[in-house]
Protein backbone atom coordinates (compact mmCIF):
# COMPACT_ATOMS: atom_id res chain seq x y z
CA UNK A 1 0.00 0.00 0.00
CA UNK A 2 1.56 3.45 -1.12
CA UNK A 3 2.12 5.72 1.91
CA UNK A 4 0.30 7.98 3.38
CA UNK A 5 0.62 12.09 2.27
CA UNK A 6 -1.84 13.62 4.83
CA UNK A 7 -2.70 11.71 7.94
CA UNK A 8 -5.77 12.54 10.65
CA UNK A 9 -5.72 11.43 13.91
CA UNK A 10 -8.58 11.73 16.25
CA UNK A 11 -9.87 15.39 15.19
CA UNK A 12 -12.21 16.66 17.49
CA UNK A 13 -14.19 19.94 16.66
CA UNK A 14 -17.54 21.45 17.93
CA UNK A 15 -19.49 24.36 17.51
CA UNK A 16 -21.71 25.45 20.20
CA UNK A 17 -21.89 21.88 21.23
CA UNK A 18 -22.52 20.39 17.77
CA UNK A 19 -19.81 17.93 16.81
CA UNK A 20 -18.44 19.16 13.48
CA UNK A 21 -15.29 16.61 13.76
CA UNK A 22 -16.54 13.60 16.04
CA UNK A 23 -12.88 11.17 16.17
CA UNK A 24 -12.11 11.81 12.80
CA UNK A 25 -9.14 9.07 11.67
CA UNK A 26 -8.35 9.39 7.72
CA UNK A 27 -5.25 8.73 5.88
CA UNK A 28 -4.68 10.36 2.18
CA UNK A 29 -2.45 7.62 0.09
CA UNK A 30 0.15 9.18 -2.12
CA UNK A 31 -0.96 9.20 -5.76
CA UNK A 32 -4.66 8.07 -5.14
CA UNK A 33 -8.10 10.61 -6.31
CA UNK A 34 -9.73 10.20 -2.88
CA UNK A 35 -13.45 11.37 -2.71
CA UNK A 36 -14.98 12.55 0.18
CA UNK A 37 -18.92 12.51 0.34
CA UNK A 38 -21.57 13.43 3.03
CA UNK A 39 -25.44 15.00 3.26
CA UNK A 40 -24.90 18.92 3.61
CA UNK A 41 -23.67 19.80 7.13
CA UNK A 42 -21.83 16.66 7.94
CA UNK A 43 -18.13 18.30 8.80
CA UNK A 44 -16.63 17.42 4.85
CA UNK A 45 -15.63 21.44 5.14
CA UNK A 46 -14.84 21.28 8.12
CA UNK A 47 -12.27 18.73 8.22
CA UNK A 48 -10.28 20.66 4.96
CA UNK A 49 -10.30 23.69 7.01
CA UNK A 50 -8.59 21.85 9.74
CA UNK A 51 -5.89 20.36 7.04
CA UNK A 52 -5.82 23.60 5.74
CA UNK A 53 -5.03 25.43 9.17
CA UNK A 54 -8.37 27.43 8.55
CA UNK A 55 -9.58 25.96 11.82
CA UNK A 56 -8.05 24.38 14.47
CA UNK A 57 -9.15 21.21 16.01
CA UNK A 58 -9.79 20.62 19.89
CA UNK A 59 -7.74 17.34 19.73
CA UNK A 60 -5.77 15.23 17.24
CA UNK A 61 -3.42 15.42 14.80
CA UNK A 62 -2.60 16.32 11.11
CA UNK A 63 0.77 15.24 9.61
CA UNK A 64 1.11 15.83 6.17
CA UNK A 65 4.12 13.26 5.09
CA UNK A 66 5.64 12.44 9.02
CA UNK A 67 5.58 16.48 9.99
CA UNK A 68 2.30 17.62 12.28
CA UNK A 69 1.07 20.58 10.84
CA UNK A 70 -1.94 20.71 13.27
CA UNK A 71 -2.85 24.41 14.07
CA UNK A 72 0.19 26.12 11.83
CA UNK A 73 -1.30 29.29 9.64
CA UNK A 74 -2.51 28.93 6.16
CA UNK A 75 -0.06 30.12 4.76
CA UNK A 76 2.62 28.06 6.22
CA UNK A 77 0.96 24.77 5.35
CA UNK A 78 0.49 25.91 2.13
CA UNK A 79 3.64 26.79 1.35
CA UNK A 80 4.77 22.93 2.64
CA UNK A 81 2.74 21.49 -0.44
CA UNK A 82 -1.35 21.88 0.43
CA UNK A 83 -3.09 23.26 -2.15
CA UNK A 84 -6.82 24.07 -2.06
CA UNK A 85 -8.61 24.93 -6.06
CA UNK A 86 -11.07 27.11 -5.71
CA UNK A 87 -9.79 29.18 -3.01
CA UNK A 88 -6.83 30.87 -4.86
CA UNK A 89 -6.12 34.48 -4.03
CA UNK A 90 -4.35 35.61 -6.86
CA UNK A 91 -6.57 34.88 -10.13
CA UNK A 92 -6.64 38.33 -11.62
CA UNK A 93 -10.08 38.29 -13.44
CA UNK A 94 -9.08 40.84 -15.79
CA UNK A 95 -5.74 39.23 -16.79
CA UNK A 96 -5.44 36.69 -19.13
CA UNK A 97 -5.08 32.82 -18.39
CA UNK A 98 -1.70 32.97 -19.48
CA UNK A 99 -0.82 35.86 -17.05
CA UNK A 100 -2.53 34.26 -13.93
CA UNK A 101 -0.42 30.88 -14.47
CA UNK A 102 2.72 33.12 -14.16
CA UNK A 103 1.98 34.82 -11.59
CA UNK A 104 0.72 31.43 -9.63
CA UNK A 105 4.27 30.34 -10.66
CA UNK A 106 5.98 33.29 -9.92
CA UNK A 107 4.25 32.74 -5.90
CA UNK A 108 5.15 29.76 -5.37
CA UNK A 109 8.63 30.90 -6.01
CA UNK A 110 8.44 32.83 -3.38
CA UNK A 111 8.79 35.99 -5.51
CA UNK A 112 5.96 38.46 -5.21
CA UNK A 113 5.63 40.17 -8.44
CA UNK A 114 3.48 43.00 -9.13
CA UNK A 115 1.37 42.76 -12.89
CA UNK A 116 3.63 45.01 -14.62
CA UNK A 117 6.75 43.67 -13.00
CA UNK A 118 6.42 40.11 -13.77
CA UNK A 119 9.28 38.57 -15.29
CA UNK A 120 7.08 36.63 -18.45
CA UNK A 121 10.53 35.00 -20.49
CA UNK A 122 11.28 33.04 -15.95
CA UNK A 123 8.11 31.63 -16.20
CA UNK A 124 6.18 31.22 -19.82
CA UNK A 125 7.44 27.81 -20.80
CA UNK A 126 6.18 26.22 -17.64
CA UNK A 127 3.07 28.21 -17.77
CA UNK A 128 2.29 26.79 -21.62
CA UNK A 129 3.29 23.21 -19.91
CA UNK A 130 0.86 23.59 -17.31
CA UNK A 131 -1.99 24.38 -19.69
CA UNK A 132 -1.27 21.83 -22.12
CA UNK A 133 -1.85 19.97 -19.18
CA UNK A 134 -5.49 20.70 -18.79
CA UNK A 135 -6.00 20.84 -22.50
CA UNK A 136 -6.11 25.09 -22.00
CA UNK A 137 -3.66 25.99 -24.55
CA UNK A 138 -6.75 27.64 -26.80
CA UNK A 139 -7.18 29.85 -23.80
CA UNK A 140 -4.16 31.05 -22.94
CA UNK A 141 -4.87 34.76 -24.05
CA UNK A 142 -8.18 34.57 -22.54
CA UNK A 143 -9.65 37.46 -20.20
CA UNK A 144 -9.76 34.88 -17.31
CA UNK A 145 -13.22 36.53 -16.18
CA UNK A 146 -14.78 35.61 -19.19
CA UNK A 147 -14.24 32.08 -19.30
CA UNK A 148 -17.02 29.74 -18.93
CA UNK A 149 -17.72 28.09 -15.91
CA UNK A 150 -15.94 24.70 -16.51
CA UNK A 151 -13.12 26.01 -18.16
CA UNK A 152 -12.72 28.58 -15.07
CA UNK A 153 -12.55 25.65 -12.77
CA UNK A 154 -10.27 23.85 -14.49
CA UNK A 155 -8.15 27.16 -14.41
CA UNK A 156 -8.33 27.60 -10.88
CA UNK A 157 -7.12 23.79 -10.32
CA UNK A 158 -4.15 24.82 -12.77
CA UNK A 159 -3.23 27.37 -10.17
CA UNK A 160 -3.14 25.25 -7.80
CA UNK A 161 -0.93 22.87 -9.42
CA UNK A 162 1.53 25.64 -10.30
CA UNK A 163 2.62 25.46 -6.46
CA UNK A 164 3.71 22.43 -7.32
CA UNK A 165 1.67 20.56 -3.94
CA UNK A 166 2.11 17.19 -2.40
CA UNK A 167 -1.54 17.30 -2.01
CA UNK A 168 -4.81 18.71 -3.87
CA UNK A 169 -7.90 19.84 -2.64
CA UNK A 170 -10.71 20.18 -4.59
CA UNK A 171 -14.06 21.54 -3.81
CA UNK A 172 -16.87 20.13 -5.55
CA UNK A 173 -15.01 20.51 -9.15
CA UNK A 174 -18.45 19.86 -11.15
CA UNK A 175 -20.86 22.15 -9.14
CA UNK A 176 -22.25 25.10 -10.98
CA UNK A 177 -21.10 23.03 -14.59
CA UNK A 178 -23.49 21.50 -16.82
CA UNK A 179 -24.25 17.98 -17.29
CA UNK A 180 -22.91 17.62 -20.11
CA UNK A 181 -19.63 19.59 -19.24
CA UNK A 182 -19.08 17.45 -16.28
CA UNK A 183 -17.43 14.92 -17.73
CA UNK A 184 -15.27 16.51 -20.37
CA UNK A 185 -14.03 18.27 -17.15
CA UNK A 186 -13.29 15.27 -14.89
CA UNK A 187 -11.78 13.47 -18.15
CA UNK A 188 -9.06 16.79 -18.47
CA UNK A 189 -9.19 16.41 -14.92
CA UNK A 190 -7.59 13.04 -14.87
CA UNK A 191 -5.28 13.40 -17.44
CA UNK A 192 -3.58 16.35 -15.67
CA UNK A 193 -3.26 14.75 -12.24
CA UNK A 194 -2.53 11.29 -14.20
CA UNK A 195 0.25 12.94 -15.52
CA UNK A 196 1.50 14.58 -12.42
CA UNK A 197 1.11 11.63 -9.97
CA UNK A 198 -0.72 13.79 -8.50
CA UNK A 199 -2.46 13.08 -5.10
CA UNK A 200 -5.92 14.66 -4.72
CA UNK A 201 -8.94 14.21 -2.35
CA UNK A 202 -12.03 15.92 -3.51
CA UNK A 203 -15.59 17.07 -2.21
CA UNK A 204 -18.46 16.04 -4.23
CA UNK A 205 -21.99 15.14 -4.19
CA UNK A 206 -22.28 13.72 -7.53
CA UNK A 207 -22.37 9.99 -6.58
CA UNK A 208 -21.75 9.47 -10.22
CA UNK A 209 -18.64 11.17 -10.32
CA UNK A 210 -17.51 9.51 -7.31
CA UNK A 211 -17.90 6.35 -9.14
CA UNK A 212 -16.41 6.75 -12.22
CA UNK A 213 -13.09 8.48 -10.93
CA UNK A 214 -12.59 8.08 -7.28
CA UNK A 215 -10.20 5.30 -6.42
CA UNK A 216 -11.73 5.40 -3.03
CA UNK A 217 -14.00 7.08 -1.09
CA UNK A 218 -14.99 8.11 2.62
CA UNK A 219 -18.08 8.85 3.58
CA UNK A 220 -19.03 11.70 6.47
CA UNK A 221 -22.29 11.86 8.74
CA UNK A 222 -22.32 14.29 11.61
CA UNK A 223 -19.03 14.60 12.05
CA UNK A 224 -18.15 10.85 11.74
CA UNK A 225 -16.31 8.85 8.96
CA UNK A 226 -19.52 6.09 8.55
CA UNK A 227 -17.90 4.17 5.50
CA UNK A 228 -14.81 4.19 3.29
CA UNK A 229 -13.39 1.82 0.69
CA UNK A 230 -14.37 1.07 -2.74
CA UNK A 231 -17.01 3.57 -4.58
CA UNK A 232 -19.37 0.73 -6.41
CA UNK A 233 -19.30 -0.97 -2.85
CA UNK A 234 -19.14 1.62 -0.59
CA UNK A 235 -22.20 3.15 -2.51
CA UNK A 236 -24.37 0.25 -2.35
CA UNK A 237 -23.89 -0.12 1.81
CA UNK A 238 -27.56 0.49 2.74
CA UNK A 239 -26.56 3.03 5.91
CA UNK A 240 -24.58 4.87 3.23
CA UNK A 241 -27.46 5.10 0.80
CA UNK A 242 -30.01 6.10 4.12
CA UNK A 243 -27.62 8.66 5.32
CA UNK A 244 -25.85 10.29 2.81
CA UNK A 245 -26.78 9.14 -1.09
CA UNK A 246 -30.65 9.76 -0.51
CA UNK A 247 -29.78 12.65 1.55
CA UNK A 248 -27.73 14.70 -1.04
N1 LIG B 1 -17.48 28.50 11.53
C1 LIG B 1 -18.52 27.82 11.99
N2 LIG B 1 -19.25 28.28 13.05
C2 LIG B 1 -20.30 27.58 13.54
N3 LIG B 1 -20.70 26.40 13.06
C3 LIG B 1 -20.03 25.89 12.02
C4 LIG B 1 -18.91 26.57 11.42
N4 LIG B 1 -18.43 25.80 10.40
C5 LIG B 1 -19.22 24.71 10.36
N5 LIG B 1 -20.17 24.75 11.31
C6 LIG B 1 -21.16 23.70 11.61
O1 LIG B 1 -20.46 22.47 11.61
C7 LIG B 1 -21.21 21.43 10.98
C8 LIG B 1 -20.42 20.88 9.81
O2 LIG B 1 -20.38 21.86 8.76
P1 LIG B 1 -19.53 21.70 7.43
O3 LIG B 1 -19.61 23.00 6.69
O4 LIG B 1 -18.20 21.19 7.76
O5 LIG B 1 -20.36 20.59 6.65
P2 LIG B 1 -20.26 20.11 5.13
O6 LIG B 1 -20.33 18.63 5.17
O7 LIG B 1 -19.09 20.71 4.47
O8 LIG B 1 -21.60 20.68 4.49
P3 LIG B 1 -21.93 21.16 2.98
O9 LIG B 1 -22.01 19.92 2.15
O10 LIG B 1 -23.26 21.83 3.14
O11 LIG B 1 -20.84 22.11 2.57
C9 LIG B 1 -22.54 22.07 10.61
O12 LIG B 1 -23.46 21.82 11.66
C10 LIG B 1 -22.21 23.53 10.50
O13 LIG B 1 -23.36 24.33 10.76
Amino acid sequence: MNKPVLRAEGLELSFSGVKAADNVNLEVREGEFLAIIGSNGSGKTTFLNMCTGYLRPESGKVYLGDAAITGMAPRRIARRGIARAFQIPQLFTDQTLLTNVMLAIASRRGIFQGLRRLDRTAYIDEAHELLALFSLEDHAETIAGTLPEGLRKLADITLALALNPRLLLLDEPTSGVSALERFTLMEKLMAALKARQMTALFVEHDMEIVTRYADRVVVWDAGRIIAEGDPKQVLRDPQVIERVVGAV
